[in-house]
């Protein structure tokens, strides 16, 4: 549905219901389509919060393109980090379509006004880091993100697809990483489980607080903008999980981890909700360094946002020029 009603404008109310059917019949809204402000306001939250994440995740494996143990694993890494930074990218277009400013919400996390995920702020201290964020931080990635290919937003839905595409091929590279640890010394194995145990819960986290404290989860799934809530996900992940970390041959530090046959799922231990808070708030091991990086390279930057922007004034100056004449 397109229509020239601004967003600010008070609905009549053939534009909210024409909304409310397209999301109740699965149908996907569009740019152009009326949307209630608090769905475009939400949207843009969550849209730019991933966006976010996907360049400062950048950070934690970027370390380890430098060290990385091989020519062939340099180019596995350094191909993964600029496939996140593409996957930034198409999400800061698809919050654009919402109008959205991409300067503005870079702006917005510089200032600390806008948040990113809790599980980059932690450090990278050996190459099985790189491994195990591939197997873990990927592997929850996926199961967030396959059901946001349906979400409601046509633009971000459709982001989603590709970006799901490559997190699959980066949980790969990840395990297949780690399965070759496994098959080394005694000590690549030790790093292996000493990765594993630094990142499960962290991990766990990715998914949100618990559905009794989060505030978004009910509006988002009414909307449909989200499908399934922080828990059902997280359980997914836990389910997932545990069949490949047995067949690679590494403890999930968790001794609440067990198959419970009567709920057909795995009960598993309670996270550490202060310690999300705490991350969320900035008080994670690595996000003063985060921020800081993000801030330097941003500012490192500004020459070729000025170049750019020369470059297209000059374009726009040359076409208006040939169609005057
Ligand atoms: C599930 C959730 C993250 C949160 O559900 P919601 O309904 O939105 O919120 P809810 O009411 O449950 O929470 C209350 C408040 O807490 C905030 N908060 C919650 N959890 C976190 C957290 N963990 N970290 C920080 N903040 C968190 C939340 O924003 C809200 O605050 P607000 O009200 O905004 O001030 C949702 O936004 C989502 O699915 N996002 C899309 C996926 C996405 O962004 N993925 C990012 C990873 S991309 C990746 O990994 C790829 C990769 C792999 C490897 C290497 C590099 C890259």
């Amino acid at each position: 549905m397109t229509t020239s009603h601004s967003a600010e404008a008070p609905p009549p109310g053939h534009l909210q219901e024409h909304f409310d059917a397209t999301i109740s019949r699965d149908q996907r809204i569009e740019p152009r389509d009326w949307m209630p402000d608090g769905y475009r306001k939400t949207l843009v939250r969550q849209i730019a919060q991933h966006a976010h994440s996907e360049i400062i995740g950048m950070q934690p494996e970027g370390e380890w393109i430098t060290k990385a143990p091989s020519l062939r694993r340099k180019a596995i890494l350094f191909a993964k980090v600029q496939d996140e930074a593409g996957h930034g990218l198409y999400l800061y277009s698809a919050a654009e379509t919402l109008g959205a400013d991409r300067a503005d919400l870079t702006d917005r996390l510089i200032e600390g006004r806008q948040k990113y995920s809790s599980i980059f702020n932690y450090p990278t201290m050996s190459f099985a880091d790189v491994g195990v964020i591939g197997w873990f931080v990927d592997g929850a990635a996926i199961c967030n993100q396959v059901p946001l290919c349906r979400s409601s937003y046509g633009p971000y839905a459709r982001a989603m697809v590709r970006i799901c595409k490559e997190e699959s091929f980066h949980q790969r590279q990840g395990y297949e990483l780690l399965m070759t640890m496994m098959r080394g010394t005694e000590a690549q194995r030790d790093m292996v489980q000493d990765a594993v145990n630094r990142w499960w819960w962290p991990s766990l986290m990715m998914f949100g607080p618990p559905d009794d404290s989060s505030p978004n989860s009910a509006q988002s799934m009414a909307w449909k903008i989200k499908r399934h809530s922080n828990d059902e996900l997280r359980q997914r992940f836990v389910d997932m999980t545990v069949p490949q970390a047995e067949k690679l041959g590494v403890t999930l530090p968790d001794p609440e981890l067990r198959w419970n046959a009567e709920r057909g799922h795995h009960d598993f231990g309670t996270p550490d909700w202060d310690e999300l808070m705490r991350v969320i708030k900035g008080g994670g091991p690595c996000n003063d360094q985060r921020m800081q990086r993000r801030r330097s390279a941003h500012e490192e930057g500004a020459w070729v946002r000025e170049a750019a922007t020369a470059h297209a004034a000059k374009q726009a100056a040359r076409a208006e020029k040939g169609a005057v004449a």
